[in-house]
């Protein structure tokens, strides 16, 4: 959707009606209705527009998302603004997912490097705890930035890749970043899909998921389980799984979950169960759900 906020004070200051603009400036009726209706209007309409009026046109409109929590996301992210959802999301889920994933950083840790951008040494922590921890701030800006596009396999290699560029894994010859993973790996004492089979694996589940209409917080937990059971990568499949979830939840409307590291037990279980029961996994993600919406009701954000 568009917001024509811009244009409307611009009109309002000047004394000019919306008549004004079709007779001065030969602009449509159809526009006019589209303005109305908060759509897109063309690039050399806006163009005119921005000239008659003396301003650039990028002051004129703005994208706004459907979902209200995505676009507080955004305006806090371009805003810089500290305190708020955004800045919470960043610290508490890249806490938690790297936390969980064995780095040793700890939730004032990772809040001081997210807000000054600066470690306290003292405990002398792994330079790979550091760097995850930023690229996994960057991987969040990445799923606000792109929330709204089609899942495909070329959004989750480019996770993987922001995640695990430059760390000591991707040295390793045989480590794929960005890309699938190269060597057989297992989890949970369980085999996964072979390396050979993961592409026509996750090709498949992506064409099944994008092809349900509407897509409900039981569709994003499945989806994240069969992601998890395929691990197509050859580390980093916790992290890339549960940004993705986070993507898709902001995609479709719903409120996002955040699997804490205090819940990681029900978590694996969870997800180790998920062939025969599908009820732990699915408490986890709502209990992680629950969680974001305590982080809403305490910025007093509205929710449904
Ligand atoms: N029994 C299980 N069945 C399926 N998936 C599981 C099971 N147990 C754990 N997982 C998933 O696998 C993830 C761990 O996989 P992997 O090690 O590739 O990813 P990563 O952990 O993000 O990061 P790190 O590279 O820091 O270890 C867990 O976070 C969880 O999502």
């Amino acid at each position: 959707m568009v917001s024509y906020e811009g244009l409307l004070v611009r009109l309002r200051e000047k004394g000019i009606t919306k008549t004004d603009l079709t007779k001065e400036l030969g602009i449509s009726s159809r526009t006019i209705a589209k303005i109305a209706k908060g759509e897109k209007i063309g690039a050399v309409t806006l163009r005119k527009m921005a000239e008659y009026l003396g301003c650039d046109p990028s002051l004129l409109c703005r994208e706004i998302a459907a979902n209200a929590v995505l676009q507080i996301l955004r305006d806090e992210k371009s805003a810089k603004i500290s305190g708020g959802l955004y800045h919470e999301l960043q610290v508490r889920m890249t806490y938690n997912s790297n936390h969980m994933e064995g780095s040793r950083l700890t939730e004032a840790e990772t809040r001081l490097i997210f807000e000054t951008n600066t470690v306290d040494v003292g405990d002398g922590i792994p330079v790979d705890d550091i760097l995850e921890t930023v690229h996994h701030f960057r991987a969040i800006d990445y799923v606000i930035d792109m929330a709204e596009t089609e899942l495909t396999g070329e959004f989750i290699k480019h996770l993987h890749y922001i995640l695990e560029h430059d760390t000591a894994d991707s040295r390793l010859p045989w480590f794929a970043v960005g890309e699938y993973k190269k060597r057989a790996n297992m989890i949970g004492g369980r085999e996964t899909v072979r390396p050979k089979d993961v592409p026509g694996k996750m090709q498949e589940l992506l064409d099944a998921y994008n092809a349900k209409t509407n897509v409900t917080v039981n569709d994003v937990i499945a989806f994240h389980a069969d992601f998890e059971s395929i691990h197509p990568f050859q580390d980093g499949n916790g992290r890339v799984g549960r940004l993705v979830a986070l993507k898709e939840c902001l995609r479709h409307g719903i409120i996002p979950f955040i699997i804490e590291d205090s819940k990681k037990l029900f978590y694996y279980r969870g997800l180790s169960e998920w062939g025969r029961e599908k009820g732990w996994l699915t408490d986890t993600c709502l209990d992680g759900q629950d969680t974001f919406i305590r982080l809403l009701d305490t910025l007093e954000i509205p929710h449904s």
